[in-house]
C-alpha cells in the first residue's frame, strides 16, 4: 500500500472522493488510474500532469476546502481514443469504473478497478490494430529464452536464442509491444540501456517473481506442451503468461499449445537488413507512409488473419526447396487463373477475422455481432472449398479447410439476423427457437395488445371520443383524457398527472397489465441472456475448427494476395539453383518502380563469381542495385514471384546489409561505430550461403583507413567466408581486386558527361567505371559556383600528387616477371617504388641521396 498522498495544496485534508482514488491508485503503483467521475474519467495530481502532458489535455484542478490538486479526464464516451494513444506511448491504464448508482447526491459512489491494460495484453477488439500484437519475456541461462504471445490470438511461442545479436533480430521480427525482461537482465544497467535504446517499448520486470511462471504453466497446461524443457524457455513461458492472466482475470482458454520454433529453419535477417530494405517501415524518418515498404507493395491481403500472416512470412523466409515450391506452385495456380483469384478475393473480402473471433469465442467475450458475423463467415465456407476443389496446388487448403456447418447452422437458427452490440438488452433469439423465450414474448403481447384493444373499448364505454392510451418511462401506461370531458371519466379510474389542458390516468387493470408485460419483458430478456450464453457455449466448442479455417483462409489470402501482386506488377516465378548459380534478368526494385520510370538490370554470379564491386557516380544507382537483388532473394524464399524478367537463385541462408549512413546519435556511437560494428557482424556470421550487400564501407573515416578496412573486408569475403557479395564502393582502388581475386568481377553503373552534366543511365555493365562524379552530383545540387571551383583544384593537385601511386605501381608489380630478374634489378625497381611512393620527382630523390651520403 502506498502513503496515501497526493500532490496538492493547502493544509486541509483529502476530501473523502480522493481519498478513495488514493487507495484505488496505490493498489495499482505501475498502472495510471483512470477514475470515473461521472461522465468523465479522471486522474489527480502527479497522474494528471502525466495525463494532461501525454494526451495534450488541459490540466485544471480539483479544489476542496483548504486543498487543491491537479486535474485532468476524458470523456467516458470517447475512452477508447485515448486508450489507443495512452497504450502507444507504453502506458499501462487501470480503469476503476463507478460500480453502483449514485442514489443520493453526496453519497460517495463504489468504484473498483474493472479492467487492466497494457500495451502487450490487449484483448479489446477497438484497441488493436490488425497486426500480431506480442507480449515477450526474456531471461538467461545457456542462451537467452524467448517467449512471445499474442492475446488476442492464443498464438505462443518460443525459442531460444544463443547471442545477443540473434536475440536483437528475432525480437526486431516480431516487434513486440511490451516486454518483461527477467531480474537479471532487468537489473543489468548496461543491458537495460542497449535494450531501452534498441525496443522503446513498456518494460517490465513482472512475471518472474519465484513460482508464479510455473504456477500458471501448470494452471495452463496439463501436461506441460513439449518444448518447454529448456529452462531459460520455460522461464519465459511462465513469466509471459504468468503475467498476461494478471491482466486478464477471466483467463486465457485462448492459448491452448505452446510451440517452441527454431530459428535456423527460417532465413536469417538481421534487424539492419529489414530496415534497410525498408520491408515493413520506410526507413527515412520523416516518412511514415506504408507505401514505401515491400509490405506496402506487397500487402494486397483481403483479411486480418491474412495480413497477420504475410507480415510472418515476410520476416521468417524459409531456407528449403519443397516448402517453397509448395508455396509457389498455389501462387501460380492464382497467377494463371484471374478468374478464380477474382473470385477467391472477392469471398475472403467478406471474411471476418476468424482468428481473433476464435480467441474471443475461447475466452467467452464473444458478442452477438461476433456470433453474427462468425455466421455469415461460416456460411461462405461451401463456397470457397468448391472454389478450390478443382485447382491442383489448391486442393490440399480445400481439404484442410474445416467445415463447420452445424455450428452455423445453428448461430444462424437461434440469432436475428442483425443484433445488437450488448447481450443484455435482448432482441437477440429469433422467434421459434426457444419455446420458453417464445411464451414469454408471447405473454408480453398478448398483454400489448390488450392495451391496444383498451382504447376502442374506455371510448365506446365511456363515450370520451378523442381518449387515448399513451405510455412514458415515468408512469408507465396511461389513459388520456382532455379537459372538455373530464366529467365523463369513471369514478375508479385514477388520476396520474395534470397537465394544462388534459390529464392522465390509470386503472387497476391497466396497471395488472402493465405488470404483466413488464415482468415477462424482463423475464424474456433473462431469458434470451441465458439462451445466448448456452449459444455461445456451443459455439465455443468448434473453436479450434474455426481457428483452423482461419489459418487456411490466411494461407490461401497470402497467395491470393501475391499473385495479385505478381499480374498486377509483372513478376515471375524464380528458380532455384542447386549449384550455386544466380542469374537474375532485368530485375527491379519493387518498391522504387511503384513511383518512377524504372530501368531493369541483369546480375550474374556464381560461387566461381561471387564478388562484385560495383562502381559509379553518386545517385547512379548503386545502392538501389544492391536492394533489389535483397528484395528478390528475399521475396523468391517467401514463396512469392519476383520483380525480374527471370530469377535463378540459390537458396541463401542469411541476407546481410550495410547500406547507408545510420547514426545512432542518441546511442551515443559515431557513423563509423555503427558500421564497423555491422561489419563485424556480417564477417562473423555470413556463411558461403550468405548473400551480402555492402555500399561504401570505410565512408566515414580517412580515406586510407576506410579504403584499407574495405580492401581488408572484401578480402576476407572472397577467401574465407565465400559469400555471394556486392559492394558499392567510390574507392576506385578496390576495382583492382578482380586483378588478384579469381572470384571477383567489376561491374558499374553507367552515367555520361555531356554538355548539360551528368546523364545517369541507371544500367549495369561490366567493368570499372571510369571515374567518379562526386563534382557533378555536388554541382548538380546547387554547391556554390566558387566552392566547386576550389574542391576542382584541390582535386587535381591531389590526383597529381597521387599520380602513378597505385594504378601505374600496381600495373608494373604485376607485370614483373620475377624469373628474369637479377637481385640488382630488383633492388633499383624497389628504390624507383620506394620514391614514387614518397611522391617524389627521380631529380629530387637524387638529390636527397646525394645530401644522405
Ligand atoms: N534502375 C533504376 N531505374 C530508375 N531509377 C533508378 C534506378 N536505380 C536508381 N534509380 C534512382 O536513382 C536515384 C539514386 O539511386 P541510388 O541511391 O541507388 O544511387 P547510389 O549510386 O547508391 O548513390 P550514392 O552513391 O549517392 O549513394 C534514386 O532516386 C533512384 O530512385
Amino acid at each position: 500500500m502506498g502513503s496515501m498522498t497526493l500532490k496538492g495544496q493547502g493544509p486541509g485534508p483529502l476530501p473523502p472522493l480522493l481519498e478513495q482514488y488514493v487507495e484505488l491508485r496505490d493498489a495499482y503503483p505501475d498502472y495510471l488510474l483512470l477514475f470515473q467521475v461521472g461522465d468523465f474519467y479522471e486522474a489527480f495530481g502527479e497522474d494528471a500532469e502525466r495525463l494532461s502532458r501525454a494526451l495534450n489535455l488541459t490540466l485544471t484542478h480539483k479544489t476542496a476546502k483548504d486543498f487543491t490538486t491537479p486535474m485532468a479526464g476524458i470523456p467516458v464516451r470517447s475512452v477508447d481514443v485515448h486508450l489507443e494513444k495512452l497504450l502507444k506511448l507504453g502506458f499501462r491504464v487501470a480503469v476503476a469504473d463507478q460500480v453502483e448508482l449514485a442514489e443520493e447526491a453526496d453519497k460517495l459512489v463504489r468504484r473498483e478497478v474493472t479492467q487492466l491494460l497494457t500495451p502487450g495484453t490487449i484483448l479489446r477488439e477497438n484497441l488493436l490494430k490488425p497486426e500480431a500484437n506480442y507480449l515477450a519475456a526474456i531471461s538467461t541461462g545457456d542462451g537467452y529464452g524467448l517467449a512471445l504471445l499474442d492475446v488476442s490470438t492464443g498464438e505462443f511461442r518460443g525459442s531460444v536464442l544463443y547471442s545477443k545479436s540473434a536475440l536483437y533480430d528475432e525480437l526486431f521480427r516480431f516487434r513486440p509491444a511490451e516486454v518483461l525482461l527477467a531480474p537479471e537482465l532487468y537489473h543489468h544497467p548496461a543491458f537495460l540501456q542497449e535494450f531501452q535504446r534498441r525496443f522503446p517499448v513498456m518494460l517490465s520486470e513482472e512475471g518472474f517473481q519465484d513460482e508464479v511462471g510455473k504456477t500458471a504453466l501448470h494452471k495452463q497446461f496439463d501436461p506441460l506442451p513439449a518444448g518447454l524443457e529448456h529452462p531459460a524457455l520455460l522461464r519465459s513461458a511462465g513469466a509471459v503468461l504468468a503475467y498476461a492472466l494478471r491482466v486478464q482475470e477471466n483467463g486465457l482458454p485462448q492459448v491452448r499449445s505452446f510451440v517452441r520454433y527454431d530459428p535456423g529453419a527460417f532465413m536469417q535477417l538481421s534487424e539492419a537488413t529489414l530496415r534497410t530494405l525498408e520491408i515493413f517501415e520506410p526507413s527515412f524518418v520523416g516518412d511514415r507512409s506504408e507505401e514505401r515498404t515491400l509490405l506496402g507493395v506487397l500487402g494486397l491481403t483481403r483479411t486480418a488473419p491474412g495480413r497477420r500472416l504475410l507480415r510472418a512470412w515476410l520476416r521468417h523466409p524459409l531456407v528449403e526447396e519443397a516448402p517453397l515450391q509448395a508455396r509457389l506452385d498455389a501462387v501460380e495456380a492464382l497467377v494463371k487463373d484471374g478468374v478464380l483469384r477474382a473470385e477467391v478475393r472477392k469471398v475472403l473480402y467478406r471474411m471476418h477475422d476468424l482468428e481473433r473471433l476464435a480467441a474471443r469465442l475461447l475466452a467467452g467475450r464473444a458478442s452477438p455481432r461476433d456470433l453474427a458475423a462468425l455466421q455469415r463467415s461460416l456460411a461462405l465456407l461451401p463456397e470457397l472449398a468448391g472454389l478450390l476443389a478443382g485447382v491442383g496446388p489448391l486442393f490440399s487448403l480445400s481439404e484442410r479447410l474445416p467445415q463447420p456447418v452445424a455450428v452455423a447452422e445453428q448461430i444462424a437458427a437461434a440469432l436475428v439476423e442483425d443484433p445488437p452490440l450488448k447481450i443484455t438488452d435482448g432482441g437477440l433469439i429469433r422467434e421459434g427457437f426457444d419455446p420458453e423465450l417464445d411464451e414469454l414474448r408471447q405473454r408480453a403481447e398478448e398483454g400489448r395488445a390488450w392495451i391496444a384493444r383498451l382504447e376502442g373499448e374506455a371510448r365506446e364505454k365511456t363515450g370520451i371520443p378523442n381518449l387515448k392510451v399513451g405510455y412514458n418511462a415515468v408512469f408507465g401506461y396511461y389513459l388520456e383524457v382532455t379537459r372538455p370531458h373530464y366529467a365523463l371519466v369513471p369514478k375508479d379510474w385514477r388520476a396520474l398527472q395534470t397537465l394544462k389542458d388534459r390529464m392522465r390516468f390509470s386503472t387497476p387493470e391497466l396497471k395488472e397489465q402493465e405488470r404483466k408485460i413488464l415482468q415477462a419483458e424482463t423475464e424474456a430478456i433473462k431469458r434470451e441472456y441465458a439462451v445466448f450464453l448456452e449459444l455461445r457455449e456451443q459455439v465455443a466448442q468448434a473453436a479450434d475448427e474455426v481457428r483452423q479455417a482461419a489459418q487456411v483462409l490466411a494461407e490461401l489470402d497470402v497467395y491470393a494476395a501475391l499473385a495479385e501482386a505478381a499480374v498486377e506488377y509483372g513478376y515471375s516465378r524464380p528458380r532455384f539453383s542447386r549449384d550455386g548459380t544466380l542469374q537474375i534478368v532485368a530485375g527491379r526494385h519493387p518498391v522504387v518502380e511503384r513511383s518512377s520510370p524504372f530501368i531493369p538490370n541483369d546480375l550474374s554470379m556464381s560461387p566461381a563469381a561471387r564478388l562484385l564491386i560495383l562502381t559509379g557516380p553518386n545517385m547512379a544507382g548503386k545502392s538501389t542495385y544492391l536492394r533489389q537483388t535483397a528484395l528478390i532473394a528475399l521475396l523468391a524464399q517467401v514463396g512469392s514471384f519476383v520483380p525480374a524478367e527471370s530469377a535463378t537463385l540459390p537458396l541463401f541462408d542469411r541476407i546481410y546489409t550495410r547500406i547507408g549512413a545510420s547514426d545512432d546519435i542518441a546511442g551515443g556511437r559515431s557513423t563509423f561505430m555503427v558500421e564497423m560494428d555491422e561489419l563485424a557482424g556480417i564477417l562473423q556470421g555470413a556463411t558461403s550461403k550468405s548473400l551480402v550487400l555492402l555500399d561504401e564501407i570505410g565512408r566515414g573515416t580517412s580515406t586510407y583507413d576506410g579504403l584499407a578496412l574495405a580492401w581488408a573486408a572484401c578480402e576476407y569475403l572472397h577467401d574465407q567466408v565465400r559469400a555471394y557479395t556486392l559492394f558499392a564502393t567510390h574507392y576506385f582502388e578496390l576495382t583492382a581486386l578482380p586483378l588478384r581475386m579469381a572470384a571477383a568481377r567489376n561491374a558499374h553503373v553507367a552515367a555520361k558527361e555531356e554538355a548539360g552534366g551528368l546523364v545517369f543511365y541507371h544500367q549495369v555493365l561490366p567493368g570499372p567505371a571510369s571515374q567518379s562524379y562526386g563534382l557533378e552530383v555536388a554541382r548538380l545540387a546547387g554547391l556554390p559556383q566558387a566552392v566547386l571551383q576550389r574542391a576542382r583544384s584541390v582535386l587535381d593537385s591531389l590526383e597529381a600528387s597521387q599520380k602513378g601511386l597505385s594504378k601505374e605501381i600496381l600495373e608494373e608489380l604485376l607485370q614483373l616477371d620475377l624469373a628474369r630478374t637479377s637481385p640488382l634489378e630488383a633492388l633499383l625497381f624497389l628504390r624507383r617504388l620506394q620514391d614514387q611512393l614518397r611522391g617524389l620527382a627521380p631529380q629530387e630523390a637524387e638529390a636527397e641521396r646525394l645530401s644522405q651520403v
